[in-house]
């Protein structure tokens, strides 16, 4: 596998190399077999990281726990302890990779091939395939999940209301020649017609009047209407091209959009129906297409409030022109944002995308919502083993950028080559993560100011100046106990050099900081005693050799320490006396450096 802690000089290997090679079971099991009490001579620690059932027998014999792991058990993602052993920390990978679930990879096997090669997320687009399929894929991966001890998230894609050709009968594109004279029309009938193209919406014709332009999927082809008959159109084709299945259809006056007020509800019937079915299979993000204004956003999570107190994450996708008149407000009723680049290329002029990329990635992380970059990253590897230069720039531009994760679509979903482009994703990313590392020792990256209370306002403060605390001391990692993931989203928006591993008693919560850049989250069992929960984590992750006697680690928390004023927080208390009333909030969210050579004994004697 090609691996982003290498960062060999990018080689033509790097792409090459087969992803299937990796022997996992032995980097892995040699960590796993030794019983906990005889590590270190330590009784097993108190923290309890969540169960793991019994193995499974799937096609990646060679990645399976051993008997003895199983029975210990494990709230840490598998993939990210096995690059751990490999890496170490500060070659962790940071950027967080979704990937579409399509025919070409929703078998078990593959399924746990992308697992290990580094999917966080797992997307399924509601508008192709089966409830039933999606149920299939979805109950994989949670046995991936449950039974390996993965990690990966479940998102449902919502297809909403847009206009696009109906199918015009398998899979095949339809060539539309120059000068050719087609029909659009909202008829129904079976198959297709020559020169004819159906459209999924009655009204969408209104409005459209001769000598407008219809333009497909963002270019592949346009038209000039006509002639209008009844609510058909008949049009000319300008730019000859390619119709594929579900093409997006656009319209255009005097060069710029024709806005169109469909005059419906964002979701029809069956998103509703998909809608049901994301609540009914626990998916950890419901991402809405289409999205015009926060009150989509804020009448989806009212539904889902009524169903359950911890319901889906609600992600919305920036693709219309509207939306970008509403970003800001769009962002701030989210959890968080796909830059949907595909559908956007329809609504705005392709040389705009970069610039708007920028602009919400930009502001997604002024506000704290995790941003994915999605569509055509790599899309030529739908085909071809190796992606194109230009390909490789965009992926790392996303990543400078500072999005959280990047998104594979019909590169996994039908390539050829998905696992490849997984690793071509990792590499790229990993390489612009390191160079960003330079960047933080020289500036802290600042981010403007986002809390409006008081205790939001110093938690956001302590996480800023851990962050920088962090990079100047070149610690290995930082530890974060949360019990909502606020503070390990705040240390991450600060894109720090070490891995920031969130420690969580909440499963919502650690599936939803699979989408935070950098965040490697556990789930674990915490008290109210700090002082337990430290030394509890530290002996785990030395029980599964993830950290070792030596390492540094800056430690954040936003649970509350209940217990006498502990000895190891003294000298963060000395330092903040002379602050007065607000240093009791300071207490609840302490800072502190820590090597866990001499953890156990600071624990120690503070009882
Ligand atoms: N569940 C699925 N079943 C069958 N084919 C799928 C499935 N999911 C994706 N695909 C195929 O992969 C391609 C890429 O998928 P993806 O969902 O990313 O893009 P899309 O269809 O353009 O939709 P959207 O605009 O919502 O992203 C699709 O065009 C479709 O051919
Ligand atoms: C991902 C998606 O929906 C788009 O790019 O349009």
């Amino acid at each position: 596998m090609t691996a982003v802690g290498d960062f060999i000089p990018l080689s033509r290997d790097i792409f090459t190399k087969k992803l299937n090679a990796v022997p996992l079971k032995n980097q892995f099991l040699g960590a796993s077999v030794l019983p906990l009490k005889t590590l270190h001579g330590l009784e097993k620690p108190r923290v309890r990281a969540l169960p793991v059932r019994s193995t499974m027998q799937v096609g990646l014999e060679s990645v399976g726990r051993s008997a003895e792991l199983v029975e210990e058990p494990l709230g840490v993602d598998l993939a990210s302890e096995v690059e751990l052993k490999k890496k170490r920390f500060m070659s962790l990978p940071k950027t967080k990779l979704v990937c579409t679930i399509g025919p070409a990879c929703c078998s078990l096997e593959k399924l746990e091939r992308l697992a290990l090669g580094g999917m966080n997320v797992a997307r399924l687009n509601m508008c192709h395939n089966t409830q039933e399929w999606h149920r299939d894929v979805i109950q994989s991966i949670k046995r991936l999940n449950e039974e390996k001890g993965f990690c990966i998230s479940l998102m449902i894609d919502i297809e909403g209301l847009h206009m696009h050709m109906v199918d015009h009968g398998g899979n095949s594109s339809v060539k539309a020649e120059d000068g050719s004279i087609w029909l659009f029309t909202t008829e129904k009938f079976e198959g297709s017609r020559p020169l004819t193209v159906k459209a999924n919406y009655e009204g969408f014709s209104e409005g459209i009047t001769i000598g407008d332009e219809i333009v497909i999927d963002g270019g592949m082809a346009s038209f000039e209407v006509i002639e209008k008959v009844g609510n058909d159109l008949r049009c000319r084709c300008m730019d000859p091209g390619l119709l594929l299945p579900r093409a997006k259809l656009s319209f255009w006056r005097d060069g710029k959009l024709v806005r169109r007020h469909y005059g419906l509800p964002i979701l029809s019937p069956k998103d509703w129906a998909d809608i049901e079915f994301g609540i009914c299979e626990g998916v950890d993000f419901i991402a809405l297409s289409f999205v015009r204004d926060p009150n989509d956003i804020k009448q989806l999570k009212r539904y889902l409030s009524t169903k359950s107190s911890d319901f889906p994450k609600v992600l919305a996708k920036i693709e219309r022109l509207e939306a970008l008149e509403n970003l800001k407000s769009i962002i701030e009723a989210s959890d968080g944002i796909m830059v949907a680049r595909g559908d956007l290329g329809v609504d705005i002029p392709l040389e705009q995308i970069p610039t708007v990329q920028e602009e919400i990635t930009r502001l997604c992380g002024q506000l704290n919502k995790p941003v994915i970059i999605a569509s055509q990253l790599l899309e030529s590897m739908v085909e071809y083993p190796i992606p194109t230069r230009a390909e490789v720039a965009d992926v790392s531009e996303a990543v400078r950028q500072n999005a959280d994760a990047l998104m594979l679509s019909g590169e996994s979903a039908i390539g050829l080559y998905g696992e490849k482009a997984l690793s071509v994703l990792r590499v790229a990313s990993g390489r612009m993560e390191l160079s960003g590392h330079k960047e933080n020792q020289q500036t802290l990256r600042l981010q403007s100011p986002l809390g409006l209370s008081l205790p939001d306002r110093i938690a956001e403060e302590i996480c800023n100046s851990a962050v920088e605390m962090a990079n100047k001391l070149g610690v290995d990692a930082i530890f974060v106990y949360t019990k909502h993931g606020y503070m390990a989203s705040l240390l991450s928006r600060n894109r720090p050099n070490s891995p920031i591993f969130a420690f969580t008693n909440k499963s919502s919560t650690r599936k939803a900081l699979n989408l935070h850049w950098g965040v490697i989250p556990f789930h674990v069992e915490l008290s109210d005693n700090m002082e337990e929960n430290i030394t509890d984590t530290f002996e785990f992750m030395k029980t599964r050799q993830m950290v070792k006697e030596g390492d540094v680690v800056l430690i954040v928390s936003d649970v509350n320490p209940t217990c006498s004023t502990p000895t190891v927080f003294q000298s963060i208390l000395e330092q903040s006396v002379s602050f007065g009333l607000e240093i009791q909030l300071l207490m609840n969210w302490l800072t502190l450096v820590y090597t866990t050579g001499v953890a156990q004994n600071l624990c120690n004697s503070t009882q």
